[in-house]
């Protein structure tokens, strides 16, 4: 991408997306992290089951399914895997502006496949898991796609968290999100704390996290997790959630794209960083075919 100042400023510490301090090949941990990732990757390989199914459409809204029906779609080691991939995927798609996470056959994702996790129990292969799992959901939230997660059935553990990676979340009137975490003697370990915390506010991610609280669509609205309620009807969620994403990224991908990065870079960045990233951006769309439709038809905004 076009942000060549802010490249040239950052390159010397770190290659550079979307001016965050990214590694390269988009990973969020150094290259310490490298010998690490590989060795975690050929341990996930050996809990296979279900997969993360990737659907780009021409609208320019993705679909991203979590699917292992059979275990409420627990994320078992080749799905955290198919899940990089996935990002990566939609890392590379330019035509793209929004996302859709979803869960299969009617519920969202009970978290972390506890076959996996009762194999993984060794703390030093629990932290080089959650690395892993972080890389990819924030990965995954500062794509330049506006995302929203839409919940149906139950989001669980890593389920609640992978919730908190897309920008918006949508809730189906029957459904939950709930940090369990505590009743398996666990605390985040996917970013999703951190990411609550800068959704909800500390007091609210405390009361989450510490009571284990089941948020149901009206509680989720009440303190800000939940962006709205929709239909719970087989289809329904998912053509209401498509309906609603459209109201933010209707327009040329450019604009949409360069509006998802200045919001990401001003969550992310310290001020300066954030304005310098902004001004870049700016210019990548000043004097873009959209503005200068824009000024040619003297467009009013009553
Ligand atoms: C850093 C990440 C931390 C984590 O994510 S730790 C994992 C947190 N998640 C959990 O503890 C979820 C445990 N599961 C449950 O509470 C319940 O299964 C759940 C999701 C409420 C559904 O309850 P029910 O509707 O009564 O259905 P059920 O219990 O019969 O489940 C259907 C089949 O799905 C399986 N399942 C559900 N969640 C799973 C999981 N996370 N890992 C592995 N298998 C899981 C469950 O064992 C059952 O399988 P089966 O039919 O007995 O073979």
């Amino acid at each position: 991408m076009a942000l060549s100042y802010v490249g040239r400023h950052l390159i010397r510490r770190t290659h550079v997306t979307l001016g965050l301090p990214c590694r390269r090949g988009g990973a969020v941990y150094g290259s310490g992290y490298r010998a690490e990732e590989e060795e975690i990757r050929q341990k996930l390989q050996g809990f296979p089951g279900g997969s993360i199914n990737l659907v780009k459409q021409e609208s320019g809204i993705a679909v991203m399914t979590i699917s292992n029906p059979a275990r409420m779609n627990a994320f078992s080691g080749t799905m955290m895997l198919e899940l990089h991939d996935r990002v990566s995927e939609l890392e590379e798609w330019t035509e793209g502006k929004g996302l859709i996470v979803r869960g299969d056959a009617g519920t969202f994702c009970s978290g972390s496949d506890l076959n996996a996790v009762r194999a993984i129990a060794d703390p030093q292969e629990g932290m080089k898991m959650c690395m892993f799992m972080q890389n990819a959901l924030t990965r995954l939230l500062r794509l330049p796609l506006i995302s929203v997660a839409v919940v149906e059935g139950k989001a669980l553990g890593g389920g609640s968290e992978l919730t908190t990676a897309c920008d918006f979340r949508l809730m189906a009137t029957d459904s939950e999100i709930r940090f369990v975490h505590k009743h398996m003697g666990l605390v985040p370990g996917w970013g999703g704390a951190a990411r609550l915390v800068r959704i909800v506010g500390s007091q609210n991610a405390l009361k989450l996290l510490g009571g284990a609280q089941k948020v149901d669509p009206a509680y989720g609205e009440r303190i800000g997790l939940s962006d709205g309620t929709v239909d719970p009807l087989e289809g329904a969620a998912l053509e209401a959630a498509e309906q609603w994403l459209s109201g933010f990224t209707k327009g040329p991908a450019p604009v949409i794209r360069a509006v998802k990065k200045v919001v990401v870079s001003g969550r992310e960045l310290p001020l300066e960083d954030a304005l310098r990233t902004e001004r870049e951006v700016f210019g990548t769309v000043w004097g873009g075919p959209a503005n200068l439709e824009a000024l040619a038809r003297k467009a009013k905004h009553k």
